[in-house]
């Protein structure tokens, strides 16, 4: 049986004599975990059955015998501790639990470690925290290693050997253009490595003509709190690739145990796994004259349940670790720092961050403001971490029908069929069910697949076409009949290391600026760039004079976007080299179309490129996009003598953006980004321009902590005059914006034109206000609807919406003229069965840089007001500014005149 729990006092470490002799023993108070079904506890369940305590609050005991007292030594009281193969004892009349010889101990076996992670601590700790505070840089060893792995998943696919070569070569040419490398040399140098693993693969077929192999697995474990990506798969043992040579009979033992890693997330896929391969690549070209030892470039050794015990052990040091938010030193295992390739950066880490570092210090630390917002975005980034964890965690917690009820999954798909690619990928196909709605969109990358994604085949795929069939590319086939939302860590990632760049590497001044330690600098500026808007041409005038940062507040319609073309024109006509960023791909591209026809006459297009992949560019900037294959000194080039580089703050992250350096950068929807999120972008550049709007959505995240807040907003509090805010609109008519203007802008913002403050639904072709109804013949209506007092959905508010719509259609309205904003996807899913196709339905967040000609707000508060689109103004003000000519709220008017906000929104609407 399994007993898992909450730590609920301190823990007992001592030895005991047995008839075994002296052991060792560690008693801990657990608090059984709280999930059985009937309301009481179960403190254990899986195959061997389940049992319940008689008061489920009580705590019990388990004893950890032997080695395993070393993970008790690492509990502290609120951990969650998992015993797997537990026997159950009475003493003293009570039940308590103990370690068998089968038992597995688990700490926090909910935070999932990966398998690099557990290589690089076992290596030494201090390596697996330096990896991740500065993520991997672009240099030739890591991208050759990439190179190699990935012919390896070629030639299993069966893929003939130079077609992969050169393939996979010609597929990195920007990468390898930026190190210096040719393609040739590049080639010769895979092929190396290759040759080595086509041999030995050659060698096994011939002993079986099937050999069961797969390539590259995606593994989650739910007992180990470990995941990862398994190079191969054989007879259903792990195979690992090193790019390395080793003379010696038996693998290394940091490359035993990330095989013993993939073993345990094997075993618990249903394998049983006893034998471990690590493949080095190097082995074979050995000039064998002069090297002597074990040439066989494969190892296999045996996989005891010794050394899996011990992985699991050190996993747990690191959860525990984590947890508790501490920094390792080096010294909790055998670290050999003068062998080390990082000891430098080590040193001087620790130096600037004053950590204890088993390498030594060196630097000055850096100054304690500075070291206090390290700790503190450090810990706020850890939680992220953590958030998406738990996002794991509900891949098997969760049934699959309440994943496709929280939007995270579409199940039930039919499957069709799954047909090769050109270069070994796979096309998968499916029909989806009618009406099933997610947060899924194309492009993104998800898990596919049979039903079950942490126990079944699933395979990691990319969404290319989301209609009512799904097609998917993957590097496996699945039999797909299920979909779920991928929880990447990626941008956690980033956010570290953009923190890390900016802190650590980053220039003296901006940091000066950026703790208050000096005031942001502005050359004066004369130039008229813009001459029928004061707002906008002044805040051209900060942009381009800015020594430091200029912000730019951008309430709904201001003309953000020709306010960042027209700054960003001016400086490339300064001969400047300009990032343009944004936290979203689309408001990328939409910035870069003004910026084009801004540019026009000034320079030549292929000057200006947007980096980003093929499903994240739009068709339209497609022509702009680097293409990342190819020649590599051609692929180099074209990013170098770009003049302006466009691309989202997440891919500002990436390695090859990375390298780049500008004069400027702009990033709009800057209040959406997290701090480090900004970082990222405005790391790569000498000044930068930050443009959005605090009074519209915050940073999306998952942890609520000091991520919440944005530079931009941030920054605006501190620097008022460093800013400017536009405060003409061009997009609503008067009596729309009065609203806003009032409760959020303080009366600031006023219609830019006689034309926009008067534009009304009889402007458009073909509609007349006259056929409607009086109700709706005013651009702001309120429609009280009493409503059907469910929570996330409210099908009378549907019902009036739908009818709503058809008055609207009768007026002579195009349905794609007209917007329906929900609080809840439930009630996004109830309108959208009820309304045309063509009429759009989505939540605030899908709306946020949007506009329409009508639009309808479905309150869904029956009673009391709760839920996503009230407990922040910021997600009203964006839903109420979206609207050109008409504007119309349907809710409870008892409901919303329950809170001071909408009381006033009531009474505007209904004036
Ligand atoms: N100075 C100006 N003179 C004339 N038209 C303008 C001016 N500034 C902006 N516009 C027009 O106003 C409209 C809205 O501008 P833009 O798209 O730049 O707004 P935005 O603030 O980016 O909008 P959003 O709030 O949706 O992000 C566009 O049609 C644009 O051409």
């Amino acid at each position: 049986m399994h007993v898992r729990g909450t730590v609920a006092g301190e823990v007992d470490v001592r030895s005991v004599s047995t008839s075994y002799g002296e052991s060792e023993l560690a008693e801990v108070p657990l608090r059984p975990a709280d999930d059985a079904p009937d309301g009481g506890t179960t403190i254990a369940r899986g195959d061997g059955g389940t049992a319940t305590l008689a008061d489920g609050r009580e705590t019990t005991t388990v004893t950890l015998w032997n080695k395993w007292t070393e993970s008790a030594d690492l509990l502290e009281p609120g951990m969650e501790l998992l015993v797997t193969n537990a026997k159950a004892e009475e003493y003293q009349g009570e039940t308590q639990y103990a370690t068998t010889g089968d038992s597995y101990v688990v700490v926090e076996p909910s935070f999932l470690v990966s398998v690099t992670s557990i290589r690089n601590w076992v290596e030494c700790p201090r390596l697996y925290y330096l990896n991740k505070l500065s993520g991997v840089p672009l240099n030739y060893p890591v991208v050759k290693g990439t190179l190699v792995h990935e012919v390896f998943g070629d030639l299993l696919r069966g893929r003939d050997l130079e077609d992969s070569i050169a393939a996979r070569v010609e597929e990195r040419g920007l990468q390898l253009g930026l190190l210096g490398e040719t393609a040739d040399a590049v080639a010769e140098d895979v092929r190396e490595n290759a040759t080595a693993i086509e041999g030995w693969l050659q060698q096994g077929r011939l002993d079986e003509a099937e050999d069961g192999w797969r390539s590259e697995q995606l593994l989650i474990s739910e007992t180990f709190g470990i995941r990862g990506r398994a190079d191969a798969v054989r007879r259903g043992a792990p195979v690992e690739l090193k790019t390395g040579k080793n003379l010696k009979k038996e693998p290394r033992f940091k490359d035993k145990v990330q095989a013993a890693c993939y073993a345990l997330l094997l075993e618990e896929h249903g394998g049983d796994v006893d034998i471990g391969t690590l493949l080095y690549t190097k082995n074979s070209v050995l000039d064998r004259n002069e090297e002597t030892g074990d040439l066989n470039p494969a190892k296999e050794f045996t996989m005891g349940e010794g050394l899996l015990k011990y992985v699991v052990r050190l996993r747990n040091e690191i959860a525990a670790m984590e947890m508790a938010g501490e920094v390792p030193t080096g010294y909790e295992a055998d670290a050999k720092c003068e062998y080390c390739f990082e000891q430098d950066t080590c040193m001087v880490v620790s130096g600037r961050l004053d950590q204890e570092s088993k390498a030594g210090q060196i630097g000055q630390s850096l100054p304690d403001a500075e070291r206090e917002y390290f700790d503190r975005f450090y810990r706020a980034i850890e939680e992220e971490r953590r958030e998406v964890h738990r996002e794991y965690a509900k891949l098997w917690e969760q049934t699959a029908e309440e994943r496709a009820d929280d939007d995270r999954a579409l199940i039930d798909l039919e499957f069709l069929e799954q047909r090769p690619l050109e270069g070994g990928r796979w096309e998968l196909r499916a029909r989806r069910p009618g009406g099933a709605n997610s947060k899924l969109r194309e492009g993104d990358l998800v898990l596919a697949s049979d039903g079950d994604p942490v126990r079944g085949d699933s395979e990691l795929a990319r969404i290319e076409r989301l209609d009512d069939e799904i097609v998917l590319t993957a590097d496996e086939p699945v039999e797909v009949t299920r979909l779920d939302v991928y929880p990447s860590e990626l941008t956690t990632d980033r956010l570290l290391v953009a923190m890390h760049d900016f802190l650590l590497k980053g220039d003296e001044r901006r940091k000066d600026v950026l703790f208050g330690r000096a005031e942001p600098a502005f050359d004066e500026i004369d130039e008229v760039f813009i001459d029928n808007n004061d707002a906008q041409n002044e805040a051209v005038q900060k942009a381009v004079g800015a020594e430091d940062f200029a912000l730019i507040h951008g309430p709904p319609g201001t003309g953000k976007t020709y306010t960042i073309a027209r700054a960003i024109r001016a400086m490339v006509e300064r001969g400047e080299r300009v990032l343009l960023s944004a936290f979203t791909n689309r408001a990328v591209d939409n910035a870069l179309e003004a910026l084009l026809e801004q540019l026009e006459d000034v320079i030549d297009e292929d000057r200006v490129v947007r980096v980003g992949s093929e499903s994240g560019v739009s068709d339209e900037m497609e022509p702009y996009r680097l293409e990342r294959a190819g020649e590599p000194d051609d692929r180099v080039a074209e990013l170098e003598e770009a003049q302006v580089v466009a691309a989202t703050t997440s891919t500002c992250g990436s390695r090859v953006m990375k390298e780049q350096s500008f004069d400027a950068a702009l990033v709009d929807e800057a209040g959406q980004l997290t701090e480090p999120g900004t970082c990222a972008a405005i790391n790569l550049a000498e000044r930068f321009v930050l443009v959005g709007d605090h009074e519209q959505l915050p940073p999306v995240v998952r942890a609520e902590n000091d991520l919440t807040e944005s530079l931009f907003e941030r920054l605006v509090e501190r620097y008022p005059d460093a800013g400017v805010m536009l405060d003409r609109q061009y997009r609503m008519n008067q009596r729309i914006q009065v609203f806003a203007s009032t409760e959020f802008y303080d009366g600031q913002l006023r219609p830019a034109t006689p034309e926009v403050a008067g534009r009304t639904l009889d402007d458009l072709e073909g509609v007349s206000r006259d056929v409607l109804p009086d109700t709706l013949s005013d651009p702001v209506s309120f429609v009280d609807v009493e409503g059907d007092r469910s929570q996330y959905t409210d099908g009378e508010e549907a019902a009036r919406i739908a009818d709503l719509i058809e008055r609207y259609e009768d007026a002579g309205l195009d349905r794609s003229e007209i917007g329906v904003i929900a609080p809840f996807r439930a009630q996004v899913s109830e309108i959208s069965s009820r309304v045309p196709d063509d009429v759009t339905v989505d939540t605030v967040d899908r709306f946020q840089g949007s506009s329409q000609e009508v639009i309808i707000v479905s309150f869904t508060a029956t009673g009391s007001l709760e839920g996503p689109i009230f407990e922040d103004y910021r997600r009203i003000n964006v839903a109420l500014t979206r609207p050109k000519r008409a504007l119309v709220l349907v809710g409870d008017a008892a409901a919303l005149a329950s809170d001071p906000v909408y009381e006033r929104m009531l009474e505007w609407a209904r004036a």
